[in-house]
């Protein structure tokens, strides 16, 4: 387990031997990040009275003072770490479920929710981004069993990407060149291509941030 106290050395990018857990967080930890989630769907959309906001705003701040009392380092954070929920229980990720990660590659499903709208009903090209940047991170990772940053990551937005549906994303390393991984990837609906990436992820040196 990564001790996060100022006298351990520090152990570089994303720790490689990260504490995976799917009990961190505890047994209803599932439903608050849901729950969280649905917050976010309904204040992208929500047009809330004043009297509505105000409350809203009585209500969070408490909820937040509580959890203010219950922060831990990231390395240690259920959000990121917790394995059996979409996205590693990573709020800020658009969620997925991975159906395959080896060596050739990950295959995943992702969906985007109502606050991933960029405009027009569909995905906001960020988003869609982050999740090219995540998944191509665990393809490298997977690939040299090391942990890897994204150098440059292109994304080549072929058709609209819709919310609210099951996507099927993949990334693989195409080339491997010493440290440096270029790695390809593809976001479909179905049969249909929605974007695909070229991108190049290198591998930490040991120790390096
Ligand atoms: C719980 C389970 C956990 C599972 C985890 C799931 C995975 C999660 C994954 C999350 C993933 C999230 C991922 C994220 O969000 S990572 C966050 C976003 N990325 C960054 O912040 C990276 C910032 N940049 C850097 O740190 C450094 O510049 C890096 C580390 C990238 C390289 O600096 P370093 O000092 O190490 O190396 P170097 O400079 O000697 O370069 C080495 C070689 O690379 C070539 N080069 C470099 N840059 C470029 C470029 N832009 N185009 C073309 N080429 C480039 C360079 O010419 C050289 O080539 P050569 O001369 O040797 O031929």
């Amino acid at each position: 387990m990564s001790d996060s106290s100022p006298t351990v050395p520090h152990e570089g990018g994303f720790r490689p031997d990260l504490d995976i857990s799917t009990e961190r967080g505890g047994p209803h930890y599932a439903e608050f990040s849901e729950q969280v989630r649905t917050l976010m769907d309904k204040a992208r959309f929500a047009c809330p009275t004043d009297e509505l906001a105000v409350e809203a705003i009585a209500v969070l701040s408490e909820l937040n003072a509580k959890l203010d009392a219950h922060l831990v380092d990231e390395w240690t954070t259920p959000a990121g770490t917790r394995v059996d929920l979409p996205a590693r229980g990573n709020l800020t990720l658009p969620p997925y479920e991975i159906e395959e990660a080896t060596p050739e590659g990950v295959l995943a499903t992702v969906w985007f929710r109502p606050y991933h709208l960029g405009g027009n009903g569909v995905t906001h090209g960020g988003q869609v981004a982050v999740a090219f940047d995540d998944l191509g991170g665990m393809a490298s990772l997977v690939a040299v069993n090391g942990v890897c940053r994204t150098a440059y990551l292109k994304v080549n937005y072929r058709s609209l990407t819709p919310l609210n549906t099951r996507l099927t994303i993949r990334t693989w390393v195409e080339r491997r060149e010493g440290r440096k991984l270029f790695v390809a990837g593809t976001l479909h609906d179905g049969d249909r291509l929605c974007a695909d990436i070229e991108s190049l992820f290198i591998e930490l040196r040991p120790g390096q941030a």
